[in-house]
């Protein structure tokens, strides 16, 4: 735990950051800092669905636009084992597509052993998570970024503690989220469904990315065609399955417009104002 949660469970600090792509950001040709920031939460449909490959993709599209483009995943349940000590994968994935550099208890508050529902990961580590504590973190982290992709863990009403949800949290940081749908049979259902939630919640579904993770689905563009005209929100992307899956091969379409016209007013960058 980094810094998100009522109590550290006995475990080193994990590995520091170290974006692969910080250099790229202190050139001459960098775009000049804009008057707005940018901020989305990336949902999924389930766990596994390619939310940390697109929250990725998402920042390296985004570093097209603005110069300090940070990740976060407040939550991450599971860890591996690096050089420096256990590490979130996931985190590690956002770190090597940001351009800046942020202490682990911004970008990564609670980092738990378990890879389980963070209430149960949390419980086990012995620790409770606090939304108010995960939002001063997102807080913290705005300061350094012009944009930032914060990654929840599972689907978008995975448990946090006994009383609240990862939605919770996406309601109280107020931004815009980005839905991935893992193209598989039973994806429709599970979209749908979310994009209720979201909506539910007061959230702008600002878009959302088809994923391919099953390599065998039957009649995938009949299924995107469908949400195409159901989601009520724009295809920032279709992924197709991929054997090497990296987040630099993927091209996502964010447009200026729809940049522009989910961009947060420097006023609001933290979070937590209304939508
Ligand atoms: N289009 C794809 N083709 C092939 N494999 C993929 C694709 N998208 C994701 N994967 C693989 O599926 C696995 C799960 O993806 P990822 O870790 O991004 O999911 P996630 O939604 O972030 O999960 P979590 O809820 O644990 O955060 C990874 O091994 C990833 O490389
Ligand atoms: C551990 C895993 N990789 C995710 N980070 C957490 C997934 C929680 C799913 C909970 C559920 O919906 O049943
Ligand atoms: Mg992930």
């Amino acid at each position: 735990m980094n810094g998100g949660a009522s109590k550290a469970p006995a475990r080193s600090e994990h590995a520091p950051a170290v974006p692969s792509a910080t250099s790229a950001i202190s050139t001459a040709s960098s775009p000049p800092a804009p008057a707005t920031s940018f901020a989305c939460f990336v949902t999924g449909t389930d766990t596994g669905v390619g939310k940390s490959l697109v929250s990725a993709a998402l920042l390296r599209a985004l570093a097209r636009h603005y110069p300090r483009v940070v990740g976060m995943k407040p939550v991450a349940a599971g860890t591996i084992h690096t050089p420096q000590g256990p590490a979130s994968e996931d985190a590690l994935q956002l770190r090597a597509a940001s351009t800046v550099a942020v202490p682990p208890a911004l970008d990564n508050p609670v980092l738990l052993p378990d890879p389980l529902s963070p209430h149960l990961a949390a419980e086990r580590a012995g620790v409770r998570i606090s939304v108010p504590v995960l939002q001063a973190s997102y807080e913290a982290l705005c300061e350094h970024a012009d944009a930032v992709v914060v990654e929840g863990a599972g689907g978008f009403l995975v448990p946090l503690a006994e009383d609240c949800t990862m939605a919770d949290l996406a309601q109280a940081l107020a931004i815009p989220v980005v839905l991935v749908v893992g193209l598989r049979l039973g994806c429709l259902n599970h979209a749908l469904l979310t994009a209720q939630a979201i909506r539910a919640c007061g959230l702008p579904l600002a878009g959302w990315v088809a994923n391919q993770i099953d390599p065998d689905m039957a009649a995938v563009e009949d299924n995107v065609a469908y949400l195409r005209r159901h989601l009520g929100a724009p295809l920032l992307g279709h992924i197709g399955y991929l054997a090497q899956p990296q987040s630099a091969a993927i091209e996502l379409a964010l447009p200026t417009d729809w940049l522009c016209s989910n961009a947060l007013p420097l006023s609001r960058r933290g979070g937590g104002r209304g939508l």
